[in-house]
């Protein structure tokens, strides 16, 4: 994607601080850019579509009201996949064994750095349940792409090559050896925060919200699913047509691990 930016928010940074302090500025600056897109949107001549905050903000579900957030789809996009596969359940599990905590310890900066293979879940549910499939740049000097000449100033869809068999061989298989060797993924192919200068912002915050949310969950729960039968659909974003019921019981404290 090189010569391509995005065209409807820049963010004062592109790169930041993998830090909780960077985590936190992030989020104040999102909240900023929320607040000023919510008055924005007020006014007569807005459109919704206008950019992706506007677009993430304006979006309802059939209530009319806000629907779900993008981390909001992604943890329940795991619960349903650790409650339908059991050895990537057990492969969580054993990493919060190996962490050797007492069950009201506090999690630490270092235990979810090694929390490597809850991620690698994370991001094969991200591969497989994107909550945005595609997105925009403005195509800033004339290039040629197989063939055909793309002139500056036009806005193009960059579209998501999750389910390439060549980049992730058996893409419709759930597993997390997809994100075992990094290396092997070439640049921009995983694409679930976007990438580029314009990259999520808030993705090392989702990271932090999401190891955080598994490890109590899979240390104080069981869960298993109501239906086993889930239908997913996307409206665009990815949701479950009908909700995704659990029965969920806490652990009882023999049991915690
Ligand atoms: C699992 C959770 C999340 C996912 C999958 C996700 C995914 C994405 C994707 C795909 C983009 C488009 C990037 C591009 O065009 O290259 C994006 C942009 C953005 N995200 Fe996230 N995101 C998540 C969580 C968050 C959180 C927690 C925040 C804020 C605290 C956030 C704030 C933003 C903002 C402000 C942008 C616009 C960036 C720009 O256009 O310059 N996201 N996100």
């Amino acid at each position: 994607m090189e010569g391509l930016i995005s065209v409807p928010i820049n963010l004062p940074f592109t790169r930041f601080n993998r830090s909780l302090q960077a985590s936190e500025k992030i989020r104040e600056i999102v909240m900023d850019l929320i607040r000023e897109k919510m008055v924005a949107l007020d006014h007569p001549n807005a459109s919704p579509q206008q950019d992706l905050i506007t677009s993430l903000l304006s979006l309802r579900n059939d209530h009319n009201s806000v629907a779900l957030s993008d981390e909001e789809i992604v943890d329940n996009a795991v619960i349903k996949l650790l409650a339908k596969d059991p050895s990537v359940y057990a492969g969580v599990v054993q990493e919060e064994t190996s962490k050797n905590k007492a069950s009201n310890e506090l999690l630490t900066w270092d235990d979810l750095r090694r929390m490597k293979y809850t991620w690698r879940v994370a991001m094969e549910s991200l591969r497989m349940n994107p909550p945005a499939f595609c997105s925009f740049r403005k195509v800033l000097k004339d290039f040629n792409y197989e063939g055909y000449l793309i002139p500056k100033g036009w806005q193009v869809m960059w579209c998501m090559t999750h389910m390439d068999d060549s980049i992730f061989p058996y893409p419709s298989d759930f597993d997390p050896k997809h994100f075992e060797r990094q290396s092997s993924i070439p640049p921009y192919s995983f694409m679930g925060f976007g990438g580029g200068p314009p990259i999520c912002p808030g993705y090392e915050f989702a990271r932090l919200e999401t190891l955080i949310t598994v490890h109590y969950l899979v240390n104080r729960f069981t869960w298993k699913l109501c239906c086993p039968e889930i239908s997913f659909s996307r409206d665009p974003m990815p949701s479950f047509k009908d909700g995704l019921e659990i029965e969920i019981e806490p652990k009882i404290l023999g049991e915690i691990i």
